[in-house]
């Protein structure tokens, strides 16, 4: 990628910070630092004269640290490594705020302010997001606020057959995984790491293709132990190898003391396992702190324990015992509690030593933690339905259809469960009258929930996560949200085998887990991004089974191995589109479809819900920021473009973001009253730059078919059609005189489907016009686009009488069966074929 240039304000870092692209910094501001708040006025006043795309995606600053006295301004070393003169004069009275141009490293990192922190107590702190690593080429101002040209440094694209490079990524990922290891463990003066936070970065690791080695090792500099200089080598090394290599030297370095700070310095090299369990380590964790007596460490799964730290023995029947007290507090099913007495027994003769010994502990550990019965006190009472109609009705605005629907689905709900409590009184009285064959056939009378699960289908920001959780809270179940994204590996759905070392269970059973519950609601996000059968199995399919309430019963993780009841979580699944869904699993959902918003829905939602809320986050006090109708109206209009409401909201919270900046200002400069919550549209321009759309006109371009903007396949596909139909009818369109001619030999055709809209719809290849999606989104974009008459297939006539009044009234709606029809519309003085002609017409085809 060619590297591009830009004039951007930087902020020099305090003494030994420094900031790597991939993770957010803290920087606190104290009064002292002029600089910042000079900074960020002139930032939000830059971003008005910029056009969206100089935006460069809100990347607002560059962040450079302190130069080091023991290296030139790109990294090198100043002194040689064996020349044992003194050290230079320590750079101690240098701070970022008498900082001249000369104490700045050559290198830096574009950042995007991702939030103002404590605004309001007179110091406050930016969160800034490292983005791209940036050359500082020339300083363009020094006051009051360091400005300067830099160029983007782009890393090169990694060739698949760099054989070096793959195996230097792997090595980087192998150590990284070790350092997340080592810090989960406790070390006197140092607090571990928070075990979610363990596993977020576990998985974010585990993530990276070799595509991102470069972004990996940046990410693991951020974390690693090092010194100034080292990192800012790491900043200055612009060769991904180089990168990598400094990266690796650090991890190892680190890897190394800890191994030996933990004692088990003996475990080494390539008995290192390549998927470290940090559930078990966080147990491990756990106990010690609870135990800290207890010497040594047992080693970890899957590590031999060559000359490991030896258990105590004293200390092994009570482990034991606790382990099983865990296991009986889980009130196992009868076939788990089989499964885990058996693994006891063979805990109990192995030696702590052996490897074995921590993997059997791991699984029983984790068939503790599964909830076999433990169920949230349920809510389905008689007040159920009316809580859950104030709770939908309160956390949103509008949706009556989608939330009528939810009603009768808990209603439904209701019923089977207060049959089915019924039932399971009368199955009591029996059993305890030893009438078992009475209690054998009403237990077989106990309604199976079969009721589909609910599949919420629209464009992002719709609200679909938001329903779900609003759902949950109705109900006073517990809600964990699995993201299926992306999800390519059947394994990460079911678990591994617990053959495999350092196994886990799938994303089911760890939701489970987490919520500690059986009867949860989980909402299953991008269902419509779960990947098909390849050679990690079949997600997909997993996904069935765990959607499908004749197996959902008995669903088998490979890591547990044994049958766990799912037919008591509520599934919610959410989806953008319909057509990647596979058929079979699209067959166990029921659709409910939340279309977009108009500008007027969005403008309550906005008013209602979305400013209190963004007031809030950005810790701003009631009446500390007003926005009217004209203001939220501009935003929606000239800055978003979208069916849902996630980009007004985040625009929403910039603005709210720019007020807290400009009342802390005000607060400082001990100027309060000059202060004015109330935004205008000018305010709202010059806080979010020039506006983001005006029209989307679809350039003209010579050639044949160009297809551009927001098309699926399924449009692509209907273009064709639609052409083919065009080819076969030239001659009557009046298009050419000579049947045989190719009429697109010297025509182009540009399509432009714009950015929000719903791809879909078609004619049948004779020309009969088909039922289309989306009736509701194209509409909105119809009247918002000024148009004022809409062909409509005949076939949405039903779809019109749900639209907004707003969209009713200002359009003039006209059905057509076939596209003659349209075009007789369209081009009312041309001369068409009759009806009678039809026929022979289509025939021909
Ligand atoms: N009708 C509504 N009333 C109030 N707030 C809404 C409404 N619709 C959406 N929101 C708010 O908009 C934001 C985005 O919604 P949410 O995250 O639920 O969208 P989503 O449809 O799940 O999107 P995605 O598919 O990207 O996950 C949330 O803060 C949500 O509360």
């Amino acid at each position: 990628m060619a590297p591009s240039k830009a004039k951007l304000p930087l902020i020099p870092l305090a003494k030994d910070t420094i900031l790597l692209p991939g993770i957010v910094l803290r920087i606190p501001v104290p009064n002292d630092r002029p600089d910042i708040p000079a900074l960020l006025s002139n930032v939000y006043s830059r971003a008005a004269s910029k056009t969206p795309s100089q935006r460069l995606d809100n990347v607002n600053v560059v962040c450079v640290p302190l130069n080091s006295l023991l290296l030139t301004r790109d990294g090198q070393k100043t002194i040689s490594e064996n020349e044992h003169s003194p050290k230079p004069k320590e750079s101690s009275d240098i701070n970022p705020s008498n900082a001249s141009k000369n104490d700045l490293f050559g290198y830096g990192v574009a950042a995007k302010i991702s939030g103002v922190e404590g605004r309001g107590t007179g110091e406050f702190a930016l969160l800034v997001e490292g983005v791209a690593r940036v050359k500082i080429e020339k300083f363009t101002q020094e006051s009051p606020f360091f400005e300067a040209e830099v160029t983007y440094m782009h890393d090169d694209a990694i060739s698949s057959d760099d054989v070096a490079i793959q195996g230097l990524f792997a090595h980087l990922k192998q150590l990284s995984r070790h350092l997340l290891f080592f810090t989960l463990l406790p070390r006197p003066g140092f607090s571990p790491l928070s075990p979610l936070l363990a596993r977020r970065l576990e998985i974010y690791i585990a993530r990276r293709g070799v595509q991102d080695a470069g972004r990996l090792a940046d990410f693991m500099a951020n974390i690693v132990e090092g010194s100034l200089e080292e990192k800012l080598q790491v900043l200055a090394a612009l060769d991904v190898k180089d990168r990598i290599e400094r990266v690796i030297a650090l991890l190892q370095r680190q890897v190394d003391d800890l191994k030996n700070s933990v004692s088990i310095a003996s475990f080494t090299g390539p008995g290192v396992p390549s998927n470290i369990d940090l559930d078990q380590m966080t147990k491990l964790n756990g106990r010690r702190t609870r135990r800290p007596g207890m010497p040594g460490m047992p080693p970890p799964p899957g590590m031999a324990g060559r000359g490991g730290a030896p258990m105590d023995d004293e200390q092994e029947p009570n482990e034991m015992d606790e382990l099983k007290g865990k296991l009986d507090a889980a009130r196992l099913t009868p076939e788990a509690a089989k499964v885990a007495d058996r693994e006891l027994k063979r805990l109990k003769k192995m030696s702590p030593a052996q490897a074995e010994y921590q993997v059997t502990r791991n699984y029983l550990e984790n068939l503790s933690e599964i909830p076999w019965s433990a169920v949230t006190e349920s809510h389905l009472g008689v007040e159920t339905l009316s809580r859950a109609r104030k709770q939908l009705d309160d956390d949103h605005y509008g949706l009556e259809k989608v939330k009528k629907r939810l009603l009768e689905y808990l209603a439904v709900l209701k019923l089977k469960q207060s049959i089915n409590d019924d039932l399971n009184t009368q199955v009591a009285k029996a059993e305890e009258e030893k009438a078992l064959e009475r209690a054998e056939s009403l237990k077989s009378k106990r309604v199976v929930d079969k009721s589909p699960i609910l599949l919420l289908v629209g464009p992002p920001g719709v609200g679909k996560t938001s329903l779900a959780k609003s759902i949950a809270t109705a109900l006073g179940r517990k809600f964990h949200r699995i993201s299926l994204g992306g999800v390519r590996d059947e394994a990460e759905i079911r678990g591994h085998r617990r053959t495999y070392i350092a196994a886990m269970p799938g994303l089911i059973v760890n939701g489970l887990k987490k919520v500690g519950v059986a009867n949860p609601v989980f909402l299953l996000d991008e269902i419509d991004k779960v990947g098909t059968s390849n050679y990690h199995g079949d997600p997909s399919a997993a996904m069935l089974e765990v959607l499908d309430p004749e197996q959902n019963h008995t669903f088998t993780d490979h890591y547990v191995n044994i049958p766990i009841d799912l037919s008591k979580v509520l599934f919610i699944a959410t989806a953008n589109s319909l057509d990647t869904i596979p058929p079979p699993l699209l067959d166990r959902m029921e659709t409910i479809n939340l279309p977009g918003y108009t500008t007027l829905e969005k403008r309550h939602i906005a008013m209602r819900h979305l400013i209190p809320k963004q007031i809030q986050t950005n810790g701003l006090g009631p009446g500390q920021v007003e926005f009217n109708q004209e203001v939220v109206s501009k935003i929606i209009e000239s800055y978003t473009r979208e069916a849902g409401v996630r980009n007004l909201e985040r625009e929403i919270g910039s603005v709210c973001r720019a007020k807290a900046v400009e009342y802390a200002e005000a607060k400082d400069a001990r100027h309060v009253e000059k202060y004015k919550p109330q935004l205008s549209v000018e305010d709202i321009e010059e806080i979010l730059g020039i506006e983001k759309y005006d029209e989307e006109i679809a350039e003209k371009t010579s050639g044949s078919v160009q297809l551009t903007g927001k098309l699926g396949d399924v449009l692509k596909e209907s273009v064709e059609v639609a052409l083919s139909w065009v080819k076969a009818h030239a001659y009557e369109l009046s298009l050419t005189h000579d049947p045989t001619e190719n009429i697109m030999k010297k025509r182009s055709i540009h399509v432009h489907c714009p950015s929000g809209a719903i791809p879909k719809g078609e004619i049948s290849l004779r020309g009969r016009v088909t039922a289309v999606g989306g009736i509701k989104e194209k509409l909105i974009g119809a009247l918002r686009a000024g148009v004022k008459t809409v062909l409509l297939p005949a076939q949405n006539r039903k779809d019109v009488k749900d639209l907004p009044q707003e969209v009713k009234e200002g359009l003039q709606i006209i059905h057509v069966q076939h596209i003659w029809e349209a075009m007789r519309y369209v081009w009312p003085e041309s001369h068409w074929p009759g009806e009678e002609n039809l026929a022979g017409i289509e025939s021909r085809l």
